[in-house]
């Protein structure tokens, strides 16, 4: 499957609409690079007059450029640096020298093209959020789960269960083979964009890093899965979205707790009641 990536000209002001905008429109992949912003969509996914139009509303232009999936490692391999989330975390790349020492948990991801390297303020604020809480023998749902991170990273922390779905078939073969570099025998990944058909009450921790309106769509199925005092941390949340998620949050018995907030994007902690 070819990708499309798109790259945009972006002031720092409006990047984030923009990105929660192409995330919404299907985009799945974003690197920020000075004012550039590049975003990728799948081929088949990418509409034109979409983009034109949402761009357009903000006066801005685009350039397009097919990537084959075979040239995608060549594309990446030359911008992915190790991240680092604080000491206690660090996601590196295979080629990339051991992180022995500087972090507590290290986590090794071939990307492709999927979301989830650790790079973006979701992710890091998800992860930094995660550092918290106890996964010791409980079971965790990561919905959407790009690479496979926050759903191995549960696992690394104790973590007696990882189930983990995405829409994206790519998206779910590469956390397969993410799962599995990284020993992680306790993470499941299958392909699925509904929560409605989930055991209710089966997860002590629920991640969901995606985007406001999926957050806000699946609330009352993430609060359904969720044992009675599970814990609940969604991410992909704009700063000015944040009234609308929690009152959702709460209208499902959903009570905020701690926050991180990173470049404008906010990660949130919720008990269920
Ligand atoms: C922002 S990425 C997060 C990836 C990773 N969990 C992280 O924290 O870096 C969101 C992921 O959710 C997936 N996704 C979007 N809508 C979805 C849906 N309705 N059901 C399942 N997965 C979805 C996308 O394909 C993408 O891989």
């Amino acid at each position: 499957m070819s990708h499309i990536a798109i790259t945009i000209s972006a002031p720092p002001e409006i990047k984030d609409i923009l990105i929660a905008q192409l995330a919404d429109a299907g985009y799945e992949g974003f690197e920020e690079n000075g004012d550039q912003l590049i975003a990728y969509i799948p081929e088949e996914q990418f509409d034109e007059n979409t983009l034109t139009g949402m761009l357009g509303s903000h006066g801005l232009d685009y350039t397009k450029e097919t990537i084959a999936q075979a040239n995608w490692n060549a594309v990446w391999e030359s911008n992915f640096q190790p991240v680092l989330v604080d000491a206690f975390c660090g996601i590196r790349a295979g080629f990339h020298e051991p992180l022995a020492g500087k972090v507590k948990h290290e986590i090794v991801i071939t990307p492709k093209m999927s979301f989830g390297t650790g790079h973006h303020a979701t992710t890091y604020s998800v992860i930094k959020l995660m550092e918290g809480i106890d996964f010791r023998g409980k079971r965790v749902f990561d919905f959407g789960t790009g690479t496979g991170i926050l759903a191995i990273l549960a696992e690394k922390l104790g973590a007696a269960e990882a189930d983990a779905i995405d829409n994206d078939t790519w998206a779910v073969e590469n956390a397969l083979e993410n799962a599995e570099t990284n020993g992680a025998g306790a993470v499941k990944i299958w392909r699925e964009e509904q929560l409605d058909g989930l055991e209710e009450g089966k997860y002590d921790i629920v991640l969901a890093n995606i985007n406001r309106n999926i957050l806000l769509a699946n609330m009352a199925h993430m609060k359904r899965i969720l044992k009675k005092h599970g814990i609940l941390i969604l991410s992909g949340i704009l700063q000015e979205d944040e009234p609308a998620i929690v009152k959702a949050a709460g209208e499902n018995g959903l009570a905020p707790g701690k926050k991180a907030e990173r470049e404008h994007w906010l990660a949130i902690s919720f008990t269920a009641g």
